[in-house]
């Protein structure tokens, strides 16, 4: 992979006036967070947009996004204790607001684009402070602290929920525009794998990170799913200690899978966290899910998020905490053997995809960062 990180060093900037149009991307940590921005950074580029990146030095958008924009890093990070080290890590969050705000001047960038989370702050502050406009694209159906702060400040909030805006009185606009998935994911896109035609298949997917827990129920109803024809496609993440601990010829496991469109257009059930990505993807394919929201994330968002879905009769929702697999087993299995009722709820789901996300993020772009 090409890395090209730059600093803050003038040098590194492209030469002044050759573009028509330049945005600054923040974009950080989770593929709920980079995916939405790179989708919608592709169609900029494609339109002739000159688009850089702004990120965090250890996070992933260090491998997802230098091979195609140039990534400039500030040290950011979430305020979690009340100790000295708060202390520090404030002091650390006005440097960034301070080396943001030389990016965007160096670079004569006409705004910024963020989708959220820490890296979101000194984005929106530094613009602020320089006048220049800030779009903030929340995806989950509750906002995060840092879009709830800092919302008033921005020029426009896209949502990827209509109901998140209830949360959001003291921003300028608020506009519900869905939640950019990437391009694949607008046209069929063939699977490499050995899974016959006619099989059904179960994508097992707990978020870019994958989840240890949802992995744990899963494992525990392998056996009759595959004894009743289904076959597993079990995205675990990296972290989970039981990988590879089971085999089973219909059983496929990949600690992360690329060609998530190829995948979710094939798919007939999902087993899933409720991040917000992912349930957009779910809905844009017209997957069904059987959701078990990350029971951590804060404010409970996941489970919020889930309940979109399930409001749509798109799935069903479980908490991690009370979910016994013999349910979740029995469940499948009902849906395995009456397929229509997966088709109904897969008609459910493609109704909550929102058309033309992209292309409404990119036309606010157009019009407030020309
Ligand atoms: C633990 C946590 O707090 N997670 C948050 C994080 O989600 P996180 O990044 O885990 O989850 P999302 O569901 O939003 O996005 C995951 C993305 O990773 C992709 N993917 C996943 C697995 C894989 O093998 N291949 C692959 O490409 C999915 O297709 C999707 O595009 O940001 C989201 C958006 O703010 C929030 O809603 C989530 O609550």
């Amino acid at each position: 992979m090409n890395l090209r990180t730059l600093d803050s060093n003038p040098a590194a900037c492209p030469p002044q006036g050759t573009h028509p149009s330049r945005l600054l991307i923040a974009a950080s940590g989770t593929g709920g967070h980079l995916f939405p921005a790179l989708a919608i950074a592709d169609q900029l580029r494609a339109e002739q947009v000159s688009v850089e990146w702004l990120g965090v030095s250890d996070r992933l958008e260090t491998q997802l996004v230098p091979e195609d924009y140039p990534l400039r890093v500030i040290s950011v990070e979430g305020f979690q204790s009340k100790d000295l080290r708060a202390l520090w890590v404030f002091l650390k969050f006005l440097v960034s607001i301070w080396r943001t705000r030389r990016i965007l001047q160096q670079g004569q960038f006409k705004g910024v684009l963020t989708t959220g989370g820490y890296i979101a702050a000194p984005a929106i502050i530094a613009a602020r402070t320089l006048g220049l406009p800030s779009i903030l694209h929340e995806s989950n159906a509750i906002p995060g602290k840092v879009t709830r702060s800092l919302s008033r400040w921005c020029t426009v909030v896209a949502l990827g929920f209509e109901r998140a805006a209830q949360y959001l009185p003291q921003a300028k606009t608020t506009r519900w525009v869905g939640t950019p998935v990437r391009s694949q994911f607008q046209s069929p896109q063939p699977l490499d794998l050995p899974i016959p035609e006619t099989a059904p298949v179960i994508v097992v997917a707990g978020g870019s990170q994958g989840a240890v827990g949802l992995n744990r129920k899963v494992r525990a109803c392998l056996e009759p799913w595959l004894e009743a024809g289904a076959w597993i496609v079990h995205l675990t993440g990296d972290r989970d200690p039981d990988a590879h601990s089971y085999t089973h010829p219909h059983y496929l496991e990949f600690s992360f899978f690329e060609n998530m469109a190829g995948l979710l257009q094939r798919a007939n059930l999902a087993i899933s966290r409720s991040g917000a990505g992912t349930l957009t993807e779910l809905a844009v394919t017209g997957t069904p899910a059987i959701l078990i929201p990350y029971p951590y994330a804060a404010e409970d968002h996941q489970a919020f998020n889930a309940k979109v879905y399930v409001e749509a009769g798109a799935g069903v929702m479980f908490r991690e905490a009370d979910l016994n697999p013999a349910d979740l087993e029995a469940l499948v299995l009902d849906w395995l053997a009456h397929p229509q009722s997966l088709e109904r709820m897969a008609a459910q789901a493609r109704q909550v995809a929102v058309p033309n996300s992209t292309e409404q993020v990119v036309a606010m772009v157009r019009q407030y960062c020309a």
